[in-house]
């Protein structure tokens, strides 16, 4: 803070400019911003046509909710379950450690069993944090288990700090000031986790909280963490929109008014309305140099942002994957569905069955004579899973010839194409399938039987 302007308050203490205009409003009434949520209605955008310049830091990267907000929403991972997770997490990082912290509860003896495990791989990235009840016991826990960062929860919205917490504004302050203080006290990092920040104001709560959280942070030489979290998904991207909904404008006015340094601010978003993924690379490219996700976006409600879309968000933006292996995301996809038991939609981007399957006979026409013209980029490099046409009513010969080239992992001129006559056995029999009324898509067993009777017939030898 020395090189900000000062100006001197009625009582001669020396205020920044921002302490000056940003004092704290303890209003009477809670601000619930009722132009923007009116409950009854579909919440509404407003625009007020401020423009907030890009300022995407240096570096950026990703931490890891799966084990906290991921966890919170379904049933609890087994020991054994987190630490392999753990693992694949770790090499999918890579040696820039892109996934940079994985946080954890401490709840239970469970909890701090897989804590424990995890610790013993003695991997740098992800860095274990915690997830605690904000009470000194816990920080104590957290210090002796060797845990440099904690979460705590901060709620900022009007909505927590009088219907849940029946606080003031000053109340809900000085407490949060207060737990943030012992936790400073025990020499752990303190990640502020400020809960819907997408409803709160800003300029009212936001900014004086934040410039004495980072005062506070200064006198213990300890630096804070702010996390903006977008509890209930109401983040837009759209420039010009007005805050609270804005995310440049949040973090514009961490950054700037409140002067919280770029790799001390996160971004914690949910997708209620479709924007986890796109709210978190505007958190990037406005300043923000974390975004906090979970693997495949399994969070609260409708979840959070998607770990894996934000390793191919990062790669995009940066033009690089820095040493991350994305392969590593089709092994995770694969033990999600075989040993937890969980079925990720199919049309899911990057995981689901279909995220590169082609069904229409005219696309696969297309992706037999060039993958590219169907295919977003080479899945089976980055992701083990080559593009794939589904056999249907409507895949044609050409589709056929690719489900047979693609299943067969074949190659030059070993490929069969769409004037084999093998080709034309199977197509005979998926037209009789579907004449006769089926109207389910054929199964890779099916196809296997049929290709297997067609080289009997024809006397065929794939890949010969
Ligand atoms: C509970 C808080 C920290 C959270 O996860 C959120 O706001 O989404």
């Amino acid at each position: 803070m020395d090189n900000r302007n000062v100006v001197m308050n009625p009582h001669d203490n020396l205020l920044t400019l921002e302490e000056h205009f940003y004092a704290l409003q303890d209003v009477k009434e809670p601000n619930v911003f009722r132009n923007l949520f009116p409950y009854e209605e579909v919440p509404k955008i407003v625009f007020n046509h401020r423009v907030v310049p890009p300022n995407m830091p240096e570096e950026i990267w990703i931490t890891d909710t799966t084990f906290r907000d991921g966890q919170q929403s379904r049933a609890p991972y087994s020991t054994e379950q987190i630490v392999t997770l753990f693992d694949y997490m770790h090499r999918l990082s890579g040696p820039k450690g892109i996934i940079r912290q994985s946080e954890f509860f401490l709840y239970s003896e469970k909890d701090r069993n897989a804590v424990y495990k995890c610790m013993e791989r003695g991997y740098e990235f992800p860095e274990i944090t915690s997830w605690i009840r904000a009470n000194k016991k816990d920080f104590e826990l957290v210090r002796e288990m060797g845990i440099k960062e904690t979460g705590i929860l901060v709620s900022c919205s009007d909505y927590h700090i009088f219907y849940k917490m029946k606080m003031t504004r000053k109340q809900a302050m000085e407490h949060y000031l207060s737990v943030v203080r012992e936790c400073l006290e025990t020499g752990v990092r303190p990640r502020c986790h400020l809960e819907d920040i997408t409803r709160s104001d800003i300029y009212g709560f936001v900014i004086p909280f934040c410039l004495e959280l980072q005062k506070l942070g200064e006198s213990y030489g300890i630096p804070i963490k702010i996390r903006a979290c977008d509890t209930m998904g109401y983040g837009v991207n759209f420039t010009g929109a007005a805050i609270p909904r804005s995310v440049p404008g949040i973090i514009y006015g961490l950054n700037v008014h409140a002067g919280v340094p770029s790799n001390m601010i996160e971004w914690h978003g949910h997708n209620d309305f479709y924007k986890a993924v796109v709210n978190s690379s505007t958190a990037w490219l406005y300043g923000a140099s974390a975004v906090n996700c979970s693997l495949f976006g399994i969070g609260e409600r409708t979840g959070n942002t998607p770990l894996e879309a934000m390793v191919f968000e990062y790669a995009q933006l940066r033009g690089t994957l820095d040493g991350m292996d994305t392969t590593v995301i089709t092994e995770m996809a694969e033990y999600y569905e075989k040993e937890i038991g969980y079925k990720l939609p199919s049309r899911t981007p990057f995981v689901g069955k279909n995220f590169n399957v082609t069904r229409a006979g005219i696309h696969a026409d297309g992706l037999l004579k060039n993958e590219e013209i169907y295919n977003i980029f080479d899945t089976e490099k980055f992701l083990n899973r080559p593009v794939m046409v589904a056999v249907s009513n409507t895949s044609g010969l050409a589709g056929i010839a690719h489900w047979i080239n693609t299943y067969f992992r074949l190659k030059g001129d070993k490929c069969v194409t769409k004037s084999d006559p093998l080709i034309h056995y199977v197509k005979e029999w998926v037209d009789k399938e579907y004449e006769s009324g089926r109207v389910t898509s054929l199964t890779d067993e099916e196809l296997l039987k049929v290709i297997d009777e067609g080289c009997k017939a024809c006397n065929y030898t794939i890949g010969a």
